[in-house]
């Protein structure tokens, strides 16, 4: 997003344009906070050293902001990639107590603005994703601490020697409180950071000790063998460090407070340091399966649940409880088959619990939806005005992933039957989904993403959390994600998908993560794979656009992640809330590929080019009918048609009718003569010559008038049909019923552009010039069709 990009988002949002330079001055004030650098205190931790040389950094990097000129941004990229080529070399000191009073300073800074969020100016956050990162692929007792630091946002080693911590992507902490985070990483605990990186930061002088992935920390209990034998400098424990329980019943109740205030991450983490005290609670691992559930970390609560349903000696009433949350788990976990058996076990020893009656209709549903495609779409539609979650299944039509000779990663989507337009091909919830609202979350976070050189949307850098977090309660979903094409710099991911699913839940201890979550390539992945879910929204609902209140929104789709790019496709997606769902906008051929638009196909070839490059690292030669049209043209007709385009921006209705030929005759010489009527750049001069025909009021004019908009719809791609009717539409008129013929091929179910509907009116209005009742039904019922055609039809 360029500075001009953002300023009219902000100005489309309300901002004013005062907001806006004080955001940017506090911008460039501001240093990269976040919610643990406002933190005060000290924790204590153990680093793992790092496997291999990250360098310490020597020199600032050049500075950045979110108005940065794509050259501050390559000089950036470019320091970065030169300092990480450096050898380490020991971090300067920084005195302790300088850190400790800036730390606190943010941290009184940041309590001001919880405690006065609507006088509060916004702010800016500023981080770069995208770089070669170490997230630890060791289990945590391959660990060899040779450093033993305190940890919080201000770490020191025994020596005393004073680091910045920065804690990223920690599941539940975006944009928490500071209270919530005092609690989830309370004073004085102590954690082991498996390979942190050690880098400078992005903005402000000192370097800071970054670890972005949370599979990276392991908690620690004071008397866990790692600390044996340990001295601290600055004494056994830290002063502020408050009571640590020492029993499993201790553990229990703190728990329990923390899952009455609606803490749920805090609660699982108590439960689980109560667990440590003793392996066997059932109680315990019971309540974690509830919080687990309510953070949707499903499979983890699938296997305490089970863990507990299964196990000896337990008594009726925990059994209860735990078929139940199960059964919840595998329902979140889309196992509506094991879902509802256990819904109905649980349904024949509580005859009268209506609630698990419901569930087993649900999941009846979902079954259904699941295997036929039969879903309640306008009943889905007004759900989705509420709430972007819909609880829906995934579907998937007669299509498979095949191997396909020049695409990254190597596969993309086959039709595995003859498919016909408007076929359902996929239906899928999101693996993750963010939105971003700068107004309410009063938070400009702004990502420079080096893998593209751009800077993403706020929901973009959020998804990557989000991602993160659903991978951390669902550690069987890992392979779903990483066998995602992860970009050019990555091994090919495997030739099949989707992966063989894993059936029997994994448990989870959050204490000390099992899985390990490469988050360099979690970043790239979600890169090279994203969508910005526009939802269809009611008042002019074939016009998709943000919903009321978000500014942007971003979603990784797994199985959807396997369809290439066309610039002229032949299926067409649209949202529901934050589902996607998948249509043949064609007749698709068994055998043949299918493929969606990445970008809007209307952009020009070296604008469609360029960001199919750099944003999805596409070959610079596409090879869609679209593009290849366009390389007929040569790169010499494109630039001066560009040019063309480039002298009309004020429009083009004022201009004389000769001009506007001239200018018709100039633009379409850039045109090979071997190319189709499709011809996007003319259209606005077709329809503009026949408005200009049109005031002449004379038959002929009118005749070539219609002419003149029958070649603009053309230009759109649209077949206007001068033979055979494409389709019969009826419609009742006193009680009869009569045919009304569309004027227009209907095979074709392309994205009918909003551009399409005013030439029809037109040519609809100017038969009534000459009486012709037939055309005059005929373009308004086109324009009725095109109007709640675009491009689907649910
Ligand atoms: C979302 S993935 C599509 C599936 C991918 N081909 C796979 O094997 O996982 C996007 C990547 O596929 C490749 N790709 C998509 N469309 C392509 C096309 N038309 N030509 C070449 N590569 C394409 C690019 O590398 C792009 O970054």
């Amino acid at each position: 997003m360029d500075p001009q990009q953002l300023a009219q988002m902000m100005s489309s949002m309300g901002f004013s344009p005062e907001d806006l330079a004080g955001m940017m001055s506090q911008f460039n004030a501001n240093t990269s906070a976040n919610g643990l650098g406002s933190m005060g205190d000290l924790l204590r931790g153990i680093t793992a050293p790092r496997r291999s040389g990250v360098a310490a950094p020597r020199g600032g990097p050049p500075s950045l902001s979110f108005n940065s000129s794509p050259e501050e941004v390559a000089a950036y990229k470019d320091w970065f990639e030169k300092d990480s080529k450096k050898p380490p070399v020991p971090g300067p000191a920084i005195p302790r107590t300088t850190l400790l009073a800036s730390q606190e300073m943010s941290r009184r800074q940041q309590e001001e603005v919880e405690r006065t969020p609507e006088t509060t100016t916004y702010q800016t956050r500023f981080t770069v994703i995208g770089f070669p990162k170490h997230s630890c692929m060791l289990q945590s007792h391959e660990l060899e601490p040779t450093s033993v630091v305190a940890i919080q946002t201000i770490i020191e080693d025994i020596d005393g020697d004073a680091r910045i911590l920065s804690i990223y992507n920690f599941p539940t902490t975006l944009l928490s409180r500071l209270s919530y985070i005092d609690v989830l990483f309370p004073l004085g605990v102590t954690m082991a950071i498996l390979e942190p990186t050690y880098k400078a930061a992005t903005q402000g002088p000192n370097a800071i000790i970054r670890v972005d992935s949370p599979t990276d920390i392991v908690f620690l209990d004071p008397t866990h063998e790692l600390l044996r034998g340990v001295h601290w400098k600055t004494g056994p424990r830290v002063s502020s460090f408050s009571a640590w329980p020492s029993d499993a019943d201790r553990w229990k109740a703190r728990g329990n407070d923390h899952f009455k205030a609606g803490r749920w991450l805090p609660s699982a983490f108590a439960y689980s340091y109560g667990l440590r005290c003793d392996p066997t609670s059932l109680v315990l691992r019971l309540n974690r399966s509830e919080s687990y559930l309510r953070l949707k970390f499903y499979t983890a609560a699938s296997a305490d649940a089970h863990h507990v349903r299964c196990a000896a000696g337990v008594t009726d009433a925990y059994r209860d409880k735990a078929l139940y949350r199960e059964a919840k788990a595998e329902y979140g976990r889309g196992h509506y088959q094991i879902a509802q058996i256990l819904f109905k076990q649980r349904r024949s020893s509580h005859p009268d619990d209506s609630e698990s009656a419901g569930w087993v209709d649900r999941c009846d549903k979902r079954l259904r939806e699941g295997q036929s495609g039969a879903y309640d779409w306008m009943q889905l539609f007004k759900q989705s005005q509420n709430d972007p979650h819909l609880d829906v299944a995934d579907y998937k039509g007669p299509i498979e992933v095949r191997q396909m000779s020049n695409r990254g990663g190597g596969r993309g989507v086959a039709a595995i039957e003859d498919i016909r337009v408007g076929d359902l091909l996929v239906v899928e919830k999101p693996f993750s989904y963010a939105s971003s609202n700068i107004k309410e979350s009063g938070v400009i976070q702004m990502t420079l993403n080096m893998l593209t050189s751009r800077m993403d949307k706020q929901s973009q850098s959020t998804n990557v959390a989000c991602a993160t977090q659903v991978l951390y309660g669902n550690p069987d979903l890992d392979d779903r994600v990483f066998h995602l094409y992860a970009g050019p710099e990555y091994p090919a991911p495997p030739p099949t998908y989707p992966p063989r699913p894993v059936s029997d839940p994994v448990e989870l201890d959050p204490l000390s993560p099992t899985q390990r979550i490469d988050m360099a390539k979690l970043e790239s992945i979600c890169t090279h794979n994203n969508f910005s879910p526009m939802p269809l929204q009611p008042h002019d609902p074939f016009t998709p656009i943000s919903a009321p209140g978000i500014d942007s929104s971003t979603a990784l789709y797994t199985y959807t992640s396997m369809f290439n790019h066309s610039c002229s496709p032949n299926a067409n997606y649209i949202f529901l809330g934050n589902v996607i769902v998948i249509r043949a906008s064609c007749s698709i051929k068994a055998g043949q590929e299918v493929t969606i638009a990445y970008i809007s196909p209307h952009q020009p070839y070296t604008e469609r080019r360029d960001t199919l490059a750099t944003a999805w690292h596409l070959p610079a030669v596409c090879d869609c009918a679209q593009c290849q049209d366009d390389r007929v043209d040569g790169a010499a007709n494109l630039r001066h048609r560009e040019e063309i385009l480039a002298t009309l921006s004020g429009g083009l209705l004022r201009r004389p009718l000769e001009e506007l030929q001239a200018l018709e005759k100039k633009l379409s010489a850039t045109y090979a003569p071997t190319r189709g009527p499709r011809r996007l750049a003319m259209y606005n001069v077709h329809h503009v010559i026949a408005e200009h025909l049109r005031a002449s009021y004379s038959m002929a004019a009118m005749n070539r008038a219609i002419q003149e908009d029958i070649k603009a719809l053309e230009c759109l791609g649209l077949t206007v049909l001068k033979g055979a009717p494409a389709r019969s539409v009826s419609r009742s008129k006193s009680k009869k019923r009569r045919d009304v013929e569309l004027m227009v091929e209907v095979d074709h179910l392309g994205y009918v552009p909003e551009e399409a509907i005013a030439p029809m009116l037109r040519i609809a209005q100017s038969y009534i010039f000459f009486d012709d009742l037939t055309n005059i039904l005929g373009w308004l019922k086109t324009a009725q069709w095109g109007k709640h055609n675009p491009g689907t039809t649910l």
